[in-house]
Parts: C-alpha cells; sequence; structure tokens
C-alpha cells in the first residue's frame, strides 16, 4: 500500500480569536503530518475557517462589520496565528471561498437526485447558540447541555437529508472497523447514539432568516445548513470529485476534532458521504477538552488563553512540548501557566538541556570540539545505551502511529534519562585523568554524540526548531521537515572531526518560585517571569495635571482602513485610519499585529499630535496601546461607534 496521509483539522468558526483549544488540535494535527513525513510518507494537511452561519452575522454585526469583511479579518488572525506555531498546512480552506460552494452544490444535487433530499415541515425545539434543533432526550432539564439555556419552539418548511436510512449501514461500518472512531470511548459514544433511532437531519435555513450561507442548488430560497457545508470542506479541498488530489489523499483520510463535534463527525459526515457516493473516511481522531479551572476553553464562554501570549514567553516549542506531553490524547487536561514551567524546568531544561549541554560541553573539552571516532568496542554500558534508544525510538513510532503523545514522548525520555544517567555511571571526567584510557573516552563521547542526534531526529516532529537547533550544533544542517527516520536515526551518522557548538542553553529554567510572587503581586496580565519590561508594567507615579491640561488633548475613534508593512521597519506599521477624515498614521505594532488583521478594527488616536516622520514616512496621530511587558493592545471602544466621535 502507498505510503500516503491526510490529516484534517475542523475549520474553525471564527466567531473569535484563536486560543489554547484551536492551537492544541493544529499543532497536534502539524505534528502527525510531520512524523508521517519522517517516516517517508507523502502527506496532506489540511485547516481552516467555517464562515457561515447566523452565529457569525450576531458576532460580526457586534463588531459593526458586514460578515463576509468580518471573516476576513478574523480567518486573517486564524492563518497568522498557525504560521506564528510553525504549522505546516498545505492548505487553508475558507467555506467562502467560491470552489468550497460549487462542491457543496455539487454534492447536495447529487443526493437530491438520488432521492435522499425531501421537502417537509418540521416544528421542533431550537438552540440559536448551536444553529440546530434539540429532541426533548437530548436536552438536560429541558436546556441546551452545551448553552445551559432552553431551547425555543420553532416551525419551520425546510429540506432534510435521509439520514436514518443509513444508520444500518453506519453501525455495521464502526462495527467492522473497530478503530473507524478512537479512542474506544467515542465510537462506544458514537454507537450509543445510534441505539435509538437516527432521525433526519434538516439542512436547509430559509434564507428570509439567514442569508448568509450557500444556496441550495435546487431551492434558491434556502441556504445550506452550516454543518452540512463545513463538512465538505474535506474533500473540497482536494477538489472533489475530479482532482487529482481527492484521488490521490481521499483514501487515507483521517479526521482530528475535539469531542464537543463527534456527532457531525461520527454521524452526519459519514452518512453524506455514504449517500454521496463517497468512500468514508479511514479514521475520526478525538481529544477531550484544555479546561481552566475545571470549565471547557471556549470563545463563546470568553474563558480563554491566547497561545500568542505564551509563546513569546516560554518558547514556541515548550509550549508545542506542553502541549503534547500533558494531555492524555482523548482525555480533558487542565491548562496552567504553572504546568507548564514545571514541565519546562524539569522535562526540557533539566533532562533534554542538561544531556545535551554536558555532551557539547565535554566534547568541548576532551576532543577540542571535534566529533571523536569511535575508539575501543562497545562495552556493556554502551550496549544497553544503545538498545534502550532502539526501544525508544520502537515505542515512540508505535504511540504516535495510534496518537499517543504522551507515551511517544514517554518512550524518547525514557532515552534521554538513560542517557543521564550513562553519563554518571562511565564518569567521562575520570577517563580523561587516564591518558591511556581516551580510546575508552572516545567510544563513550562518541555514542552519547549519536544519542543526542537521534533524540533530536525523534523531537522534530513536536519541537522542529529545536531539533535544527540541536542537529546545527552537531555539525548536521537539515531543515527538520527534510529528516528521515531510517536513514537518520542509524549508529554512526555524525561526521568524524566535525566541529560542535556547544551554544546557549537549549531551554533557559523560569523560576517558578519568582513567578508565583509576581503573579500574586502583578495584576494577571502582567505576571511574566523574565520579559524585559516587567518592570514597566508596574507603571510610575507621575505628577497630577488639570482636567484644562487633559482636555488638550484631542482624542477619538478611529476605525482601522488599510494597514501595511513599512519596508525595512521590523517595529513599524503604516495604517490609514477614518477619524471623520483619513489619517495616515505609523505605529509601532509590526511586532504584535498582523496587518491582514487590523482593517475594520476600531482604536483610539491622538489626533492633535504634532505629525512627525518616522522611517521618511509622515505620521499624522498615535494610536493607543496598552504594554504590561508581556502584550501590546490596542485600545478600542466596547462596541463601534461613528469614527470621529471624541474620547473623553
Ligand atoms: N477547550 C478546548 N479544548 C480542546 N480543543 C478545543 C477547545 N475548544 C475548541 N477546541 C478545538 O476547536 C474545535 C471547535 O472549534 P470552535 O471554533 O467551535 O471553537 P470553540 O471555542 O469551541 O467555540 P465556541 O465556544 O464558540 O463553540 C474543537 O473541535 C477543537 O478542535
Ligand atoms: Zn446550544
Amino acid at each position: 500500500m502507498e505510503k500516503r496521509f491526510y490529516v484534517t483539522t475542523p475549520i474553525y468558526y471564527v466567531n473569535a480569536e484563536p486560543h489554547i483549544g484551536h492551537a492544541y488540535t493544529t499543532i497536534v494535527a502539524d505534528v502527525m503530518n510531520r512524523f508521517h513525513k519522517l517516516l517517508g510518507y507523502e502527506t496532506f494537511f489540511l485547516t481552516g475557517t467555517d464562515e457561515h452561519g447566523d452565529k457569525i452575522v450576531r458576532a460580526a454585526q457586534e463588531a459593526g462589520m458586514d460578515p463576509k469583511a468580518y471573516a476576513d479579518r478574523i480567518s486573517a488572525l486564524f492563518r497568522d496565528t498557525w504560521s506564528r506555531l510553525n504549522i505546516t498546512h498545505d492548505h487553508f480552506i475558507r467555506t467562502t471561498d467560491p470552489n468550497h460552494g460549487r462542491v457543496v452544490q455539487y454534492i447536495l444535487q447529487k443526493v437530491y437526485d438520488s432521492g435522499d433530499i425531501y421537502f417537509d415541515t418540521y416544528e421542533g425545539l431550537y438552540c440559536v447558540g448551536c444553529e440546530r434543533f434539540y429532541t426533548q432526550r437530548e436536552l438536560v432539564d429541558g436546556k441546551c447541555p452545551d448553552h445551559d439555556r432552553e431551547p425555543e419552539k420553532r416551525q419551520e418548511a425546510n429540506y432534510f437529508f435521509r439520514m436514518s436510512r443509513y444508520q444500518d449501514w453506519l453501525i455495521e461500518h464502526i462495527e467492522k472497523h473497530p478503530d473507524f472512531i478512537r479512542p474506544e470511548r467515542y465510537r462506544n459514544e458514537v454507537l450509543s447514539f445510534l441505539r435509538e433511532p437516527l432521525e433526519d437531519l434538516c439542512i436547509s435555513r430559509p434564507r428570509e432568516r439567514l442569508s448568509w450561507g450557500i444556496p441550495l442548488p435546487f431551492d434558491n430560497r434556502y441556504v445550506t445548513y452550516v454543518w452540512f457545508d463545513a463538512l465538505i470542506n474535506y474533500v473540497s479541498a482536494l477538489d472533489y470529485p475530479d482532482g487529482p488530489l481527492f484521488a490521490r489523499f481521499w483514501p487515507f483520510a483521517q479526521h482530528l476534532i475535539a469531542k464537543d463535534i463527534l456527532k457531525p463527525h461520527g454521524i452526519y459526515w459519514p452518512t453524506m458521504i455514504r449517500a454521496a457516493g463517497i468512500e468514508p473516511y479511514c479514521h475520526l481522531n478525538v481529544h477531550g477538552y484544555w479546561k481552566i479551572n475545571e470549565g471547557k476553553m471556549s470563545k463563546s464562554r470568553g474563558s480563554v488563553v491566547r497561545p500568542l501570549d505564551l509563546v513569546p514567553i516560554y518558547g514556541l516549542d515548550a509550549f508545542r512540548y506542553f502541549l503534547l506531553r500533558e494531555m492524555v490524547f482523548g482525555l480533558d487536561a487542565n491548562f496552567s501557566e504553572e504546568a507548564l514551567i514545571q514541565r519546562l524546568n524539569a522535562d526540557l531544561a533539566n533532562d533534554l538541556g542538561n544531556l545535551f549541554s554536558r555532551t557539547m560541553g565535554m566534547t568541548e573539552r576532551y576532543f577540542g570540539g571535534r566529533i571523536p571516532p569511535f575508539g575501543e568496542p562497545l562495552d556493556e554500558p554502551e550496549r544497553a545505551l544503545r538498545a534502550q534508544m532502539e526501544r525508544s525510538r520502537d515505542d515512540y513510532v508505535k504511540e504516535l502511529s495510534q496518537w499517543g503523545f504522551h507515551k511517544g514522548l514517554m518512550a524518547v525520555w525514557e532515552g534521554i534519562n538513560a542517557a543521564n544517567k550513562y553519563i554518571d555511571d562511565v564518569a567521562p571526567w575520570t577517563l580523561a585523568k587516564d591518558p591511556v584510557r581516551t580510546s575508552r573516552l572516545q567510544t563513550v563521547m562518541r555514542t552519547l554524540l549519536e544519542v543526542n542526534r537521534q533524540v533530536a531526529v525523534l523531537l522534530s516532529p513536536v519541537m522542529p526548531e529545536t531539533s535544527e537547533t540541536m542537529l546545527a550544533r552537531l555539525g548536521i544542517k537539515r531543515r527538520a521537515l527534510d529528516l528521515r527516520l531510517e536513514e537518520d536515526t542509524g549508529w554512526g551518522g555524525l561526521q568524524e572531526g566535525t566541529a560542535v557548538q556547544k551554544g546557549e542553553a537549549l531551554f533557559p529554567r523560569v523560576d517558578l518560585n519568582a513567578w508565583q510572587e509576581g503573579r500574586d503581586r502583578r495584576p494577571p496580565s502582567a505576571t511574566a517571569p523574565q520579559t524585559k519590561a516587567a518592570g514597566a508594567a508596574a507603571g510610575k507615579a507621575s505628577e497630577p495635571i488639570s482636567l484644562e491640561t487633559f482636555a488638550t488633548i484631542d482624542l477619538r475613534v478611529g476605525v482601522i482602513k488599510h494597514a501595511e508593512r513599512i519596508p525595512k521597519s521590523k517595529k513599524l506599521l503604516k495604517l490609514v485610519v477614518d477619524v471623520g477624515e483619513e489619517r495616515q498614521v505609523v505605529a509601532g505594532i509590526a511586532e504584535t499585529h498582523d496587518p491582514e488583521t487590523l482593517p475594520g478594527r476600531q482604536v483610539v488616536i491622538v489626533a492633535n499630535l504634532k505629525p512627525a516622520k518616522l522611517m521618511g514616512i509622515e505620521s499624522q496621530g498615535m494610536v493607543l496601546a496598552a504594554h504590561d511587558g508581556r502584550h501590546l493592545r490596542l485600545i478600542g471602544p466596547e462596541a463601534p461607534v461613528t469614527p470621529g466621535s471624541k474620547v473623553s
């Protein structure tokens, strides 16, 4: 069978900014994509955004924008976040892409023609938050379990998909393919849904109520229900029906989701594609929730941690490692910065960081920083360490193949810990004192250098930057994505005589006590350790001013019309801001804000500042932002106001 791998994330709803939950899913998919490349697979990795439906219309209204402009902005935020998290997706799909719309209509028409879509009137209980009808049975105390509020009664004439017709087929398919849905708990959950008769699925929304969607090809008084639209992204992105990507990758499809969307993916989607005559996907992989204080982190609930707030502080790879190591795939996990710091210190700074710096330091000291040849034949301790590394590698591959990240990483750490213990046991420093034992010392150090190289290769899917750094310091200039497990983890892959570099610590420790004290003293947003400007966050007392003096400052609300980078400047963006009239403003926000994400955003401007030139560009005002040493946040009104409104 061809070695191919197709992985998808859910397409995220563009009703708010990405948080750790989205980052986790997307990083997991990225790790699996990189892991399969490491194993020599040809891969395709898809992510994107879900942009239709009345939730988006409402979010856009609140932001004072039209749905498309709003979707453009949030979708760009997601794309920008992924590029900062080193995500290697091959395609980013948006459900507003014209090709996607065409494929949705094609599938609707096909299923309609084959008689699996019919028109009917329906009365039911509708949750606005979920955008769907609920059966009594699904409610908890008469309320939507996700939104904790009572659904409203609604009657509507709509189109229905004959999902019930595929119930028996689906049960049989799941029973025949035990890992169709995994881990097992979610397979069982789907089977238990299927023990009750499956109802048909309402797949349309009357246009007069919701126009922001894909029109039904057979009745343009209706648009497509968001789920029927969204799920199809997994095949439209491959140019179903005729595209070469579809033929190449669909037979290897693996979806990745959190348990919140198990039903659409475990029931709607397989029956939809069955009805359309498409083969079922291979696997649905389901993970649990990241929680904060026991509640699900969720955009709608507003309890979120933003990935881009953590990465500058702890480093991208520590963040990626933490997410994969901390959560048991399939179960919920609690997110806390303390836990992140603890893992960073224990696993990365101590275990991995020490192994690397001790190995490199001793190579510098004993061999002038050049990789020694193997000296005398391997002795018992080396053979044991090699055997351990081979076990680590095999277990890692086995676990990751089944999405068992925490166990896979633990397997690598068994190798790392064995190597650290090996150093303590053979004590190279005593060998170094004895010139007769140089040949033994060569064997010891070379063994350790090879272990470090293997560790770097094994970790490349999870920590690509660290992997590249370690290899570069070992004299191997390779991109993480070009590494191949077979060729690159054999013994003796290092080049004798090559100069190595110890360099700085791979992972600086974070002082947890200081961090905890700092958090107790400062407001929550200013709890960053290791931040250069942290002191500034405390703020300085300043001279009091009179109201008259304050009134001389002309503060106004403006809406950003346009934003672009200024060539050669890392910090500055050039903005055009509408403050009743258009102003060109230069703002030092390029490191924290992507220009694509800014148009439409309302900000506060000092409108009577003397014009000044920055990098040769005139700035006619200043954008206000708050800075706590960790975040730079633009200041704006709580809800949109007319551009030019005075701030006082
Ligand atoms: N707390 C979380 N833990 C893990 N993954 C999450 C979490 N929240 C969202 N996700 C990821 O995002 C997907 C859902 O995306 P969606 O855009 O609906 O996010 P959301 O924050 O749950 O939104 P909302 O709260 O508005 O329903 C999940 O299937 C999962 O992949
Ligand atoms: Zn609901």
